[in-house]
């Protein structure tokens, strides 16, 4: 029986003014006190944090993303509690936070806060990404969030696949695809619906929250939606997402539209939809996103001990992400918590390459252009709506764009699979970017380099399923692993294990 039949056996509007709630630094670590010669001491490792001054509020706005890439003042903002994508001249917006208020704490406070926080229960702190809620959302209710204690993900050593492959002995794996719904859009998703869920209850006329969707987004959208009872929309490309991803969506009750076209065709669609429509856009070009995106970054840096890694590599389709990481990085060096940034590194798949091929003209021009089939089909986007973002991330981070094709993705994913893992496809493309920069010595033995995988690899068992089973047409499979048919007798189960064992090292 070929290896592929085993397989298969295996499977069968209105704007609001801002009503202003304060926000201000809470303490929740537990304290632990002795008392020693009736003097108590606390014994935690971390010391209590001073309190927070009374009159400080910390607040966000909406300001042109133009002001913060031309560092040019200007009179346009919004406050959050506003529903608005665009500035008045069509660009992208960002969200700007009171930098001043913050900074009233020092970075020895904000380390402490961060750390006392890590691990709890305590709503909603729990959540790695609400533990910093100051830097996120500030004015938000407690009681307004949604949560499913996101954040927090791994970043293990790839101690084998560094050492082994690549000469590495300081490699890292930031694993975001170890959260709710399986990808790091969960961290984005739980920002965006609370502030819905806090427009609702403030009587803003929302219907409901829409999405375009590779897959990703559109599950950590239903999900987050339905944990709020808040009605969801997906615009899906019809046939271009994998069964795990389209099955969350329809389990979570949203209404899933499966559309005759590509991501960039739904997208098109969405961003129509919701300005005729009172459905609240979902994508991330809607930058309340990327506030919850950027905690990844940060929490890096916490679970470094606020070491700053050399390089951090991210795949990138939409965008969206590569800014995330550049501006959780970048809001830690302006507090003072750490004093430089890594140099990041985006990774497209050849067949969903805009920005590599941009970043080769030497950013002379940006193309949109049709995005072909692609193993990492979360990317397969061809007009990315944060472009002007992650150019001003690469190019304020010394970084660099590389790509990956469809063989050097697989191999890479077989390759870290073969080590413990079990990536996805998307992280293949960040790992190949990894191999192509270390090969050619750009990134060298001894750098301390993370690469975020941004999704689970059970989502994407297909592909690996495909590989596998050396079902590719056109690819070697150079590392696949397909199971031994054999029949159930002692005889023939110690042949094919003698044949195994005598091709095995022995330690
Ligand atoms: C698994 C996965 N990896 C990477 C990306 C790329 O992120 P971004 O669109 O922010 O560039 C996406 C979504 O686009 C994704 O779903
Ligand atoms: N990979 C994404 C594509 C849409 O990106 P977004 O960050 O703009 O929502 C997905 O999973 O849909």
């Amino acid at each position: 029986m070929a290896s592929s039949q085993l397989f298969n056996s295996f499977l069968s509007y209105s704007s609001l003014v801002n009503s202003h709630s304060t926000s201000t630094v809470h303490h929740y670590m537990p304290k632990l006190v002795i008392k020693c010669n009736n003097t108590p001491i606390a014994v935690n490792n971390i010391s209590p944090p001073p309190p927070s001054p009374s009159n400080i509020n910390f607040s966000a706005k909406y300001v042109p993303f133009n002001s913060i890439s031309t560092n040019t003042s200007t009179t346009e903002s919004y406050s959050l509690d506003e529903i608005v994508y665009r500035s008045q001249a069509g660009g992208l917006l960002d969200i700007q936070h009171d930098m001043e208020a913050l900074k009233q704490f020092d970075r020895e406070y904000w380390k402490t806060v961060f750390d006392s926080r890590t691990g709890t229960t305590k709503w909603p702190y729990g959540s790695g990404e609400w533990s910093k809620k100051e830097w996120v959302l500030p004015e938000i209710d407690n009681d307004d969030i949604v949560s499913a204690f996101e954040g927090n993900s791994n970043l293990f050593w790839a101690e084998r696949f560094g050492k082994k492959i690549l000469e590495m002995n300081d490699l890292w794996v930031k694993h975001c695809g170890i959260s709710h719904t399986g990808s790091f859009k969960d961290l984005g998703m739980t920002v965006l619906v609370s502030q819905v869920n806090r427009l609702r209850k403030m009587n803003v006329p929302l219907v409901g929250v829409g999405c375009a969707s590779t897959g990703d987004t559109s599950a950590a959208l239903s999900a987050y939606c339905a944990a709020a009872d808040i009605p969801s929309i997906v615009f899906l490309p019809a046939n271009k997402i994998s069964m795990a991803q389209l099955v969350q969506p329809i389990a979570n009750g949203s209404f899933v539209l499966s559309i005759d076209t590509d991501f960039d065709g739904c997208m098109k669609l969405i961003r129509e939809i919701t300005s005729e429509l009172p459905i609240y856009l979902a994508n991330s070009l809607n930058s309340l996103r990327l506030e919850g995106q950027k905690t990844a970054a940060i929490e890096i840096l916490q679970q470094f001990d606020w070491e700053v890694p050399d390089w951090v590599i991210v795949p990138g389709g939409n965008l969206g992400n590569i800014y995330a990481f550049y501006k959780g990085f970048k809001m830690c060096q302006e507090l003072g918590l750490v004093d430089r940034i890594p140099r990041l590194v985006c990774a497209q798949a050849t067949n969903a390459n805009p920005l590599f091929l941009y970043y080769k003209s030497g950013w002379k021009e940006f193309r949109p252009l049709k995005a072909s089939t692609t193993f990492a089909s979360a990317i397969q986007i061809g007009d990315p709506v944060s472009i002007d973002r992650a150019v001003y991330a690469l190019k304020n981070s010394n970084g660099i764009v590389e790509e990956a094709t469809e063989e050097e993705l697989m191999d890479a994913m077989a390759l870290a699979d073969s080590t413990g893992m079990f990536i996805c496809p998307h992280t293949g493309v960040a790992l190949t970017a990894l191999i192509k920069l270390r090969n050619s010595g750009i990134i060298g033995s001894t750098d301390k380099t993370v690469v975020v995988s941004t999704a689970h690899g059970l989502k994407f068992t297909q592909s690996k399923i495909d590989y596998q089973s050396r079902e590719i047409k056109d690819m070697a499979c150079k590392y696949a692993n397909p199971p031994v048919k054999v029949k159930a007798e002692f005889g023939s189960v110690m042949d094919v294990l003698k044949k195994y064992l005598s091709n095995t090292r022995l330690h």
